[in-house]
């Protein structure tokens, strides 16, 4: 295919890596193999993006650890780059958000030699650009920014009061998603029954993990509460951080227990259960 007819993709992938898993860098890479086969697509770019505090995940420990052991996981990728905007926040960010916020980022970066006004006038493109239609990313040489997510995630669009609906539609409307299976799951099944995501599907990019595996953080951290050896599952700087640290103990695994996630927290208007 001619070359110019590739859209470069910068993928962008948030969770709560608590802690980063072997699996969490392979999606990056099972994700960049699909859309280059395609012809269509030059992944340019992977950001991992650890949630914040804020979060009050059960068992999420602090920021700070999980960002460093990501950096430590992603130091010898030339690809794959670790970013702490939203793990700073002090209150929870919607995904949406962080997407929009890698968004601009990504414009200024594209257009640094340009003048102030042309990055103002992008952003201001963007706000005002009806994502229903296909008029994103309508700069031909800018990278296309898609979440990054496991079919877990993606089936959660679909939880009672957990996303907001017109935020999965930013999502999936203006950006893109690139779904990684995940054993027990069946995205393409999801997004059939899914009137909306069935609206979208041509923005959304079902890659299946032939190597079906287990491997979770909460798996991991339930083999670390009991002593049981995690290597091979984790990079191995993240092991010896973690022994170093003392991270992921049953008391650890209890914190935020008695509170409600944060996305959940607009419905119940407050933090405790
Ligand atoms: N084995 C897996 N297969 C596919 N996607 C995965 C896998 N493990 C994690 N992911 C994806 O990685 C992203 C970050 O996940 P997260 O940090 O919540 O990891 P997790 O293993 O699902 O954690 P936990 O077990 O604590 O819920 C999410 O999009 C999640 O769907
Ligand atoms: O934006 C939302 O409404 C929203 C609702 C629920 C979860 N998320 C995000 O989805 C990710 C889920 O991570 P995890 O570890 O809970 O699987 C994490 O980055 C959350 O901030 C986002």
């Amino acid at each position: 295919m001619d070359g110019q007819n590739i859209t470069k993709v910068v993928l962008l992938s948030c969770g709560s890596f608590n802690p980063i898993t072997n699996m969490h860098l392979r999606m990056f890479e099972l994700a960049r193999d699909y859309l280059e086969d395609t012809g269509q697509y030059r992944v340019v770019k992977g950001i991992l993006s650890p949630v914040g505090d804020a979060y009050k995940k059960k068992g999420l420990i602090e920021a700070h650890h999980r960002m460093e052991m990501a950096r430590l996981s992603t130091d010898n990728s030339d690809w794959i780059t670790v970013d702490a905007w939203e793990s700073l926040q002090p209150d929870w960010v919607e995904t949406s958000k962080v997407v929009r916020h890698h968004y601009d980022e990504m414009l200024e970066a594209e257009q640094n030699t340009d003048d102030v006004d042309t990055v103002k006038y992008a952003k201001k493109r963007r706000i005002e650009e009806n994502y229903e239609g296909s008029s994103r990313h309508k700069r031909r040489d800018s990278p296309q920014l898609m979440l990054l997510c496991g079919a877990d995630v993606l089936e959660s669009f679909g939880v009672p009061n957990l996303w907001k609906q017109e935020d999965v539609a930013e999502i999936v409307g203006h950006y893109g998603l690139v779904c990684i299976s995940r054993s027990a799951s069946d995205p393409d099944k999801f997004i059939h029954q899914s009137d909306m995501l069935w609206k979208y599907r041509k923005n959304i990019h079902v890659v299946r993990e032939w190597v079906t595996n287990e491997i979770s953080a909460t798996h991991v951290r339930r083999s670390l509460r009991r002593g049981r050896s995690v290597r091979y599952l984790l990079p191995e700087g993240v092991v010896d951080y973690i022994h170093v640290h003392g991270l992921y103990s049953t008391e650890s695994e209890q914190k935020n227990a008695d509170v409600v996630l944060a996305p959940l927290q607009k419905y119940t208007g407050g933090s405790s259960s």
